[in-house]
């Protein structure tokens, strides 16, 4: 067996096309939604991953309002930045690019985001919210990431109604707030949520239907610990030099050999990545279609 892509590249398109759309309405209306950033420092990924969300308003009609710090900033730089975004009028919502250089207090900073302008989806109020109103209709922005995983896998058809979901890491971003997306009443899902403490992570991953790998360790699910026929995800991202090019690579969580026995396989890179992008817009165009009513 070989298993189908889970194509998030071009499932990102799609959801491009459609928030095109949405936004010509808001338009029409004399509404221009803004994404806002804030880099500090000059980390050549975090700066190609900034560039490209400028790229995606660009195609889909956004404006983007770009804050930009050196590394030697300091903590009341970054809050004076968040401030300005905070206040700034043209800017629908905003997000802090991750991880922010060492020294500085990241959940000071992040909780210094207006929540109503959290396009990342990460401030406390929203996962709060995120945790009391779960079965609530969605009206604050959800988690990028987790929000494309299920939307990658909704779009394909993969059943998640009742199936057994198993979650390999536990950070915020992924493995924390996916479990409370994929346990909405809409989604239905059960979920095992393991990590570091796990004692035989083979035991859980072995009877589930779904796997979404999102620990950074390259390769920790193999062939041998997954059902046949289950749907894996790769979230992980572990950098590596190719021993050919000499050059720095990505590398995820999911050996090659599970494209064996898995039915679907979202492949590292080209699939949760352009799809974490894509939340992130879908984010800011509901946010602006909120606020215009
Ligand atoms: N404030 C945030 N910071 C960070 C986030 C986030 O969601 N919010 N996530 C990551 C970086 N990230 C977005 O910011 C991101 C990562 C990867 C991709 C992507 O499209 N990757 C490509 C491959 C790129 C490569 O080869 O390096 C893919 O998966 O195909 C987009 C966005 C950390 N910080």
């Amino acid at each position: 067996m070989t298993a189908q892509k889970l194509d998030g590249a071009a499932t990102a398109a799609a959801i491009k096309a459609e928030l095109t759309t949405r936004v010509a309405a808001l338009a029409a209306r004399g509404v221009v939604p803004g994404l806002g950033t804030l880099l500090v420092g000059d980390d050549p990924g975090s700066r190609w991953y900034v560039n490209g969300k400028h790229k995606d308003c660009a195609e889909v009609g956004l404006a983007s309002i770009r804050e930009e710090l050196p590394a030697d900033a300091t903590q009341g730089d970054i809050e004076a930045a968040v401030q300005r975004l905070n206040d700034d009028p043209t800017c629908t919502g905003y997000i802090v690019q991750l991880p922010l250089p060492r020294g500085i207090d990241q959940h000071r900073v992040l909780e210094l985001v207006d929540p109503d302008k959290d396009a990342d989806g990460l401030h406390p109020t929203n996962l709060g919210r995120l945790v009391l109103r779960v079965n609530d209709p969605v009206t604050s922005p959800l988690p990028c990431t987790p929000a494309g995983i299920i939307e990658l896998l909704e779009r394909h058809d993969v059943p998640l109604h009742g199936a057994d979901v198993v979650v390999v890491g536990r950070g915020v971003t992924v493995g924390r707030s996916i479990g409370l997306l994929l346990t909405r009443r809409e989604v239905n899902a059960t979920v095992t949520l393991t990590h570091t403490g796990t004692t035989d992570l083979a035991e859980h991953t072995r009877n589930a239907d779904v796997v979404i790998a999102a620990a950074g360790v390259p390769g920790v699910v193999t062939a041998e610990i997954v059902k046949p026929g289950a749907v894996v995800v790769d979230v992980g991202v572990s950098r590596e030099l190719d021993a050919v090019t000499g050059k720095s690579r990505v590398v995820g969580d999911v050996h090659p050999n599970v494209w064996d026995v898995a039915s679907w396989v979202s492949p590292n890179p080209g699939g949760v990545g352009p799809m974490t992008r894509a939340m992130l817009l879908a984010n800011v165009v509901a946010m602006a279609e909120r606020r215009a009513g």
